[in-house]
């Protein structure tokens, strides 16, 4: 199985294509061994691509864990940028059906160059009941009851749950032991991803994440919409920033017109390889 590995901001994916989305889940059960940056390629996801009936490109994505994420904002990034240079889309502006629903990236250009993709990454969901975090009330101000203390959260989904703590000084903060105890509290019946920002200014964040079924990643495009969306919930931040991540800087803008989120970034190939199913055991 041929594959492309591409990073957004340090956020790594092994592409493969599959014949439809059914196909692409046959290859869940492999991701983690695909996925181990050991005994196989290495990589934080698994995505599989093809022509959709009905959009134009299908995209799964896999956890390392082997889980099933509804959607990746890099991953989506490096999708949209691989499908335009290989001639899978004609035109920059293209659609994608994910587990999360329809998504629109545009590959933006400059004298024939790809500088950076921008993704309508949708609503996002704010109803505790949907994202899913438990209890009642409002998804702004959630307490949560763990080893370090009571922690306040705030909880954004864009299509995958997402944990958001506001921090002082985001170099005090053990992402990894926190986060890895925040992925599963049990508030979150399908999980989380943990994001830890320190607010710079009413357009600027730094943010850390502990991804779901992943671990500490570089970078999360969902993450960081959600860190700008619970910002602005919170007062904390205007509709649109920079957010820092340790792979790189993300543009992030929940518009006031559509209320949806738009996330820009880039997308960069590192290799291509191929991979025998047979021997990844
Ligand atoms: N691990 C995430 C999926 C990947 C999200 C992240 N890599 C991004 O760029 O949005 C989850 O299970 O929700």
């Amino acid at each position: 199985m041929e594959f492309v590995k591409m990073h957004g901001l340090g956020n790594d994916f092994i592409i493969v294509q599959t014949g439809s989305w059914e196909e692409a889940g046959d290859l869940q059960p492999y991701a983690r061994m695909i996925c181990d940056r050991n005994f196989g390629v290495g990589a934080d996801g698994l995505v599989a691509i093809g022509k959709d009936p009905q959009m134009d490109i299908f995209m799964r994505i896999f956890n390392p864990d082997g889980s099933e994420a509804e959607m990746c904002g890099n991953a989506i990034r490096c999708v949209a940028r691989y499908a335009y240079e290989n001639g899978l889309v004609k035109e920059p502006n293209l659609s994608l059906r994910t587990l999360a629903g329809s998504r629109y990236p545009v590959v933006e250009t400059s004298a024939g160059q790809v500088k950076n993709i921008k993704v309508d990454m949708g609503k996002p969901i704010l109803k505790r009941s949907l994202i899913p975090v438990q209890g009642r009330g409002s998804n702004v101000k959630i307490l949560l009851e763990a080893s370090m203390g009571t922690i306040e959260a705030t909880a954004v989904s864009m299509g995958n749950p997402h944990c958001i703590i506001f921090v002082d000084d985001i170099n005090k903060i053990p992402v990894a032991l926190w986060g890895a105890e925040l992925e599963v509290h049990p508030f979150f019946p399908a999980k989380t991803n943990v994001e830890f920002v320190q607010i710079l200014g009413r357009n600027e964040m730094i943010m850390r994440v502990f991804e779901r079924g992943a671990g500490l990643t570089l970078a999360c495009g969902t993450g960081a919409c959600a860190a700008l969306v619970a910002a602005v919930l919170n007062g904390f931040a205007d509709r649109d920033a920079r957010v820092h991540l340790p792979g790189g800087d993300l543009l992030i803008e929940w518009s006031q017109d559509d209320q949806h989120v738009y996330m820009t970034g880039p997308a960069e190939q590192v290799f291509q390889g191929s991979i025998d199913l047979q021997q990844i055991t």
